[in-house]
């Protein structure tokens, strides 16, 4: 008697919130949101709808298929998402009243890092100490460590040579796809953000693996994959993190009941003693005495040699983020960028021949300073990471407490508010045949205008504090790749697959390259590269 009173209370209590609740709340509609089209049939109940949308693979493909037709959709109860470019300067913008929303919140771990923290002044007192670490200016400090790891990624791509493509055959061997762009641009990235730093040499460029060690937090040590975590873990994350309040039971329910996310979870596992192992090696180096020119350095003290005395956890989220959005992002745009050049050739023919004007034939890594300046390659990087931004979705933003206006229209506090980056760089009235690529677009008289609505970096105080060092890295490898090989897509019209987790890229591309013919004797000049 006393267990169906208690399963009937229970279920009670269960059918009053997940269903009675929300469907009085959608019909009390306090804010005003039935008034917007919804995601789906049961966006405007719950986020369960746009969990739905995550787990499908692609939700900004949706929403801007959606976009086409409706400048503002429902996808929660309390998420509206704008499809007008012009709500990027109320949402995102200097003068903003927006802030990060609980999403951030829901992901950090023990303390904040710079990503994530939501609270204005504590953001601005990060950023103070990292920003010199990031500054334009520092960027000659970094140029050794990128052109050390272009040198690296070319012994690799030198080593999965094949014989040239005939010109009649457009469709290479399977068995010469021998080189995976997307993974060794990861490794690319990764080994120069460790470098850059954490003065540590992965090494994953020179062992073609990303095979490292992770520490737990009581010191055992294992072997882990580093892109499989670092992905798994935004792929969990991803899925889950818009119920909110439900986050951590989601995560507990996913792990009991599903076992691609329990492999999901273990691997986050993995991630955690990854950044664990660098950032304990790397304080070990520190309090040693070494003198390291890196941004741990920068976290530790400042210019003068005064302590920041962070707490161990606030350096460890700091390492955690330095390695997690510095190096996906870049790879997934080296990756996409590529991607284009190949499925464009007039565009791959005439930055060759940009690059060709400045570059000697038998120059292996291309010296920045001769290619930072060239428009068509920096048009070229930015039409991709136009037409395929490698952070796809709409970053979440809160609105403050007494509501603000977006697109001239008040919208009530603490709404969850975001524009996707690729549903606005597909906007025809700023990115004309937005579907097109076209380097072109940023070099006409112009193209300033574009500018305000190109949010690959997102816009704004929490705009990417690292998108100099990702040109910088995408400039020299782009330049020095273009200038020494020819590669080709394992067939002309193939196309990636697509995975939109926190950044959205492929999971493979596999190449056939090799070298090109610049004329004789300079192949045996620059045959050889030696690497320290
Ligand atoms: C193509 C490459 C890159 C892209 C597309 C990119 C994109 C972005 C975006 C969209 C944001 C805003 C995130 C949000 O609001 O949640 C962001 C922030 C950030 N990015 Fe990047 N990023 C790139 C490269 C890098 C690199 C190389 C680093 C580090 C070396 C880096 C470090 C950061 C950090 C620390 C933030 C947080 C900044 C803040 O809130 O003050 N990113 N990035």
């Amino acid at each position: 008697m006393y267990e169906i009173l208690v399963a009937s209370v229970a279920s009670l209590f269960l059918i009053s919130y997940f269903i009675i609740l929300p469907v009085v709340n959608y019909f009390r509609d306090p804010k005003g949101f039935r008034r917007y089209p919804a995601l789906n049939a049961i966006a405007g109940f719950t986020d369960l709808g746009f969990m739905w949308e995550a787990q499908k693979g692609f939700r900004s493909k949706t929403l801007y298929e959606m976009h086409k037709k409706h400048p503002v959709i429902r996808i929660g109860p309390n998420s509206l998402s704008y499809g007008d470019v012009h709500a990027i300067k109320d949402i995102y913008g200097h003068s903003t009243k927006c802030t990060k929303d609980v999403f951030y919140e829901k992901l950090a771990g023990t303390h904040f890092h710079l990503a994530d923290v939501v609270d204005k002044p504590e953001h601005a007192r990060k950023r103070k100490v990292l920003s010199s670490a990031y500054a334009l200016k520092n960027l000659e400090g970094w140029e050794h460590k990128v052109a050390d790891k272009t040198e690296r990624f070319i012994r690799g791509c030198d080593a999965a040579c094949t014989a040239p493509l005939s010109k009649e055959f457009k469709r290479p061997d399977p068995k010469d796809l021998t080189f995976d762009y997307r993974a060794w641009t990861n490794f690319f990235t990764l080994d120069a953000i460790a470098d850059i730093g954490l003065s540590e040499r992965l090494g994953f460029l020179d062992q073609g693996s990303d095979r490292v060690l992770g520490e737990t937090m009581d010191g055992k040590l294992h072997y882990v994959n580093y892109r499989e975590c670092l992905h798994s873990t935004a792929r969990a994350q991803s899925s889950i993190v818009w119920a909110y309040d439900w986050y951590k039971v989601n995560e507990k329910l996913t792990r009991l009941f599903s076992s691609r996310f329990r492999h999901f979870w273990h691997l986050n596992e993995g991630w955690n003693d990854i950044v664990y192992r660098r950032a304990k090696q790397r304080l070990a180096r520190y309090e040693a005495g070494e003198k390291l020119d890196d941004f741990f350095q920068v976290l530790m003290e400042d210019k003068n040699g005064t302590p920041n005395n962070l707490e161990w956890g606030e350096i460890v989220a700091e390492v955690s983020i330095m390695l997690n959005a510095g190096s996906d992002t870049t790879a997934i745009a080296m990756n996409n960028v590529m991607f284009w050049l190949l499925r464009n050739p007039a565009c791959l023919a005439r930055l060759r021949e940009e690059v060709d004007s400045v570059l000697d034939p038998a120059e292996v890594v291309a010296p920045y300073d001769k290619v930072k300046h060239l428009p068509y390659l920096r048009a070229c990087l930015d039409e991709s990471l136009r037409i395929t931004p490698p952070t796809t979705f709409g970053l979440p933003r809160r609105t403050p407490p007494e509501g603000a206006p977006i697109l001239g229209e008040y919208i009530p506090g603490n709404t969850s508010v975001s524009i996707s980056a690729y549903v606005a760089h597909r906007d025809p009235s700023v990115f004309p045949d937005p579907e097109r690529y076209d380097p072109d677009r940023w070099l006409q008289p112009n193209s300033k205008d574009m500018q305000p609505y190109f949010v690959a970096f997102s816009a704004g105080a929490r705009g990417c504090i690292g998108r100099n060092i990702s040109y910088l890295e995408q400039t020299v490898l782009l330049a020095s790749v273009v200038h020494r090989y020819e590669f080709a897509l394992p067939h002309p019209g193939w196309e990636p697959e697509l995975w939109e987790s926190m950044n959205c890229g492929a999971k493979t591309m596999p190449l056939k390259v090799w070298r090109r013919d610049l004329g004789a004797g300079v192949a045996a000049e620059a045959e050889k590269v030696e690497v320290a």
